[in-house]
């Protein structure tokens, strides 16, 4: 099951209902037991997705109608974290075992499918005009940036699996980012970047935990309510940046004009 979200002009935002804005932002209900479900966004043409695959083995679908392709990775890669418990990912035939936050990287051209009784992938995907190899990324071997302070309840890590540098990619960048014990704030101060979309998925939240994450341009800004396991579409235009009311960990990812992970403009509080 695919649907598809059309661009939204920053006015949208300003101007928009909750109703409206949850219904152009947010993506709920990825993760069915037995189903692999999607959101494209004509935002960069990101596809979100969430496979849980219960019993049996689920294949990355083609999603053809909304594609235009006979295979997904026809014309894209894809990056894959695992959100639930210890699974693994079939590229090609080849076997990737993944626990809790590992990750995959998955170059153009692949035949992908998931596994796993526990496991629950979160996944996106984008257009790339070129194939680089597929590449696992270990969590605990990631080295995370230290981010933000205790004082200022954003104390955070910030593990960047493919972010234009080691791992080579063509567009799409991604990563997780864990808020510490005690700080609420992710991506504050925040920043936009004009060149690329941005999309988060809030994991690890306590079933009656939330998250409110800000969107909108720096002097207009909406805001969300997300509970575990929910996306959100952050357009270029956007900042993105949330509060836990419990600890939390989410998945980032961007594609665009460039995968140069610096190519940001930070956002000065006073302009908020
Ligand atoms: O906590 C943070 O700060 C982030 O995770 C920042 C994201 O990586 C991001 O927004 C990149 O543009």
């Amino acid at each position: 099951m695919i649907q598809v979200r059309y661009s939204t002009s920053p006015a949208t935002a300003e101007t928009a209902t909750t109703a409206d804005l949850r219904e152009n932002f947010l993506v709920p209900d990825l993760f069915v037991s037995g189903e692999v479900r999607g959101t494209y966004t004509h935002d960069d043409r990101m596809v979100i997705g969430g496979a849980q695959p219960g019993a049996d083995e689920l294949d990355l679908p083609a999603w053809t109608e909304v594609l235009g392709t006979d295979h997904h990775l026809e014309r894209r890669e894809l990056g894959v974290i695992n959100v639930g418990s210890a699974g693994h990912v079939v590229v090609d035939g080849e076997k990737f075992e993944l626990e809790h936050l590992d990750g995959l990287y998955v170059g153009r051209g692949s035949e992908v499918s998931f596994g796993g009784a526990e496991a629950a992938f979160y996944f996106v995907s984008a257009p790339a005009h070129a194939t680089y190899p597929t590449q696992a990324l270990s969590h605990s071997e990631v080295e995370p940036v230290s981010l933000g302070s205790a004082e200022a309840a954003n104390e955070r890590n910030l593990f960047r699996y493919a972010w234009g540098q080691d791992l080579r990619t063509s567009v799409l960048q991604f990563g997780v980012t864990v808020v510490a014990r005690g700080s609420v704030w992710n991506t504050f101060p925040p920043h936009l970047h004009d060149r690329r979309t941005e999309v988060y998925c809030y994991v690890d939240l306590a079933e009656d935990d939330r998250v409110f994450h800000f969107l909108g341009r720096p002097g207009a800004t909406r805001h969300l309510v997300l509970r575990n396991r929910e996306a959100v579409i952050s357009p270029p235009w956007s900042i993105h940046s949330g509060a836990g009311t419990g600890s939390y960990a989410f998945i980032w990812a961007m594609a665009g004009e460039n995968n140069t992970y610096t190519d940001l403009s930070p956002v000065a509080l006073e302009e908020l």
